[in-house]
Formats: C-alpha cells, sequence, structure tokens
C-alpha cells in the first residue's frame, strides 16, 4: 500500500511521514529529496534557473515513479496535489491524508526557518516581513484548500493515533 501526506509548507509532512514509517514498519520517501536528488541540485536552484512550470514536471515525474512501489509512505510538496491530476492519481494508487495544520502556525514556523537562513521555500523567498509572510500564506492557503480537501481523510496537529484510526477506517 501507498500513503500520500498532503499539505501547505511546514505543516510537518515529512517529519510526522518519518514517524509513522517507523510505526507501520513502512519505507519513508520525500518527495521534494527524490527531486533534488535524481536533479543533483536543490530546489530553490531549480526555481532560480528552470523556473516554476519546469519544477511542476519534474514532481509530476518524480510523483510517477512512486507509484511502482508498495509499503511506503510518501510526503509530497507542497503544491503536488494541486497541479495536474496529480492529486486523483495519488488517490488512484494509494489512501492520501492531508495535514491541516492552522497558518499562524504555518507562519510561525516558515519565518523561524527563514531566520536562521534555511531559505528552502522559494515561494515565500521575497517575505521581508512576518505580517507579509503572513499575507503570502493565507492566499496560498486560499487558493489550495480545494485540493487538499478533497484528501480520502484529513488530520490535525500530527495526531498519530488520530492518523492510524483513520487510516484503519478507510482501508
Ligand atoms: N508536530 C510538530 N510540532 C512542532 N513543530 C513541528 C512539528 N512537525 C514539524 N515541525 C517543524 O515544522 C517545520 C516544518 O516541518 P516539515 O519540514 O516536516 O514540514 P513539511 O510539510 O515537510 O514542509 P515542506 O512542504 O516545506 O516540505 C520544521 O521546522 C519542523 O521541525
Ligand atoms: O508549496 C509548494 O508549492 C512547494 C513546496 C515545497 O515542498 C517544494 O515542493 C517546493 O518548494 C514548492
Ligand atoms: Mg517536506
Amino acid at each position: 500500500m501507498l500513503i500520500y501526506l498532503i499539505g501547505m509548507p511546514a505543516s510537518g509532512k515529512s517529519t510526522f511521514g518519518k514517524l509513522v514509517a517507523q510505526k507501520l514498519n513502512y519505507t519513508f520517501l520525500d518527495l521534494d529529496t527524490l527531486i533534488e536528488e535524481d536533479n543533483n541540485s536543490t530546489i530553490p536552484k531549480i526555481f532560480d534557473t528552470k523556473g516554476e512550470d519546469f519544477f511542476r514536471k519534474l514532481e509530476q515525474n518524480a510523483l510517477q515513479f512512486t507509484f511502482n512501489l508498495d509499503k511506503t509512505i510518501i510526503a509530497t510538496g507542497g503544491g503536488t496535489p494541486c497541479f495536474f491530476d496529480n492529486l486523483d492519481k495519488m488517490k488512484e494508487n494509494g489512501i492520501v491524508c492531508f495535514i491541516h495544520i492552522e497558518i499562524k502556525t504555518l507562519v510561525k514556523r516558515t519565518f523561524q526557518a527563514q531566520q536562521r537562513k534555511q531559505n528552502s521555500r522559494p515561494l515565500f523567498k521575497d517575505s521581508t516581513s512576518f505580517e507579509e509572510l503572513y499575507q503570502l500564506v493565507s492566499q496560498k492557503w486560499t487558493d489550495r484548500k480545494e485540493f487538499y480537501q478533497k484528501a480520502d481523510f484529513e488530520i490535525k496537529n500530527n495526531d498519530l493515533n488520530e492518523f492510524l484510526e483513520k487510516l484503519n477506517a478507510k482501508q
């Protein structure tokens, strides 16, 4: 079985995915990391040099690769379910869980990462203040929520027990 985690940047897909993989004895795969390794580059560099459209095609190809796997939990990129037919394909090939975290928390985490100079999120790199970042993240949420909310189920606050109960109900 394949499990896909979707959600806004900084919602904890990578962190929570590793925890779930340990619990279920699944392999963990991070789609962003897979793209970086396959292209011998970083996501900010790919955005800078080739642009977002090019990145979205790499992302679609990387997602396609995961459909051949089994017993794997995949942390997707924040935008993965919002492009092409990626979300339908994930639902056809696995179970999709939306990690729903409130905007205030997402902004705090992203702001802290930026202050530590961990600028790994090209979509938000131009924000110069907390308020500006808040606006950008809120706008992304408005644009994307209709995709995230089509997941097979959603969890709040990265709660492992809630995740396992809802996963069982879907199997
Ligand atoms: N349950 C949690 N409680 C508090 N902080 C958390 C939690 N989960 C993740 N974080 C922190 O939030 C930040 C984002 O987490 P993570 O990288 O797992 O998110 P992501 O959804 O994979 O983000 P991206 O879309 O950018 O890949 C990290 O600094 C991480 O340490
Ligand atoms: O939200 C997004 O569109 C993105 C999130 C990251 O996980 C990366 O996939 C990339 O930075 C784009
Ligand atoms: Mg991640």
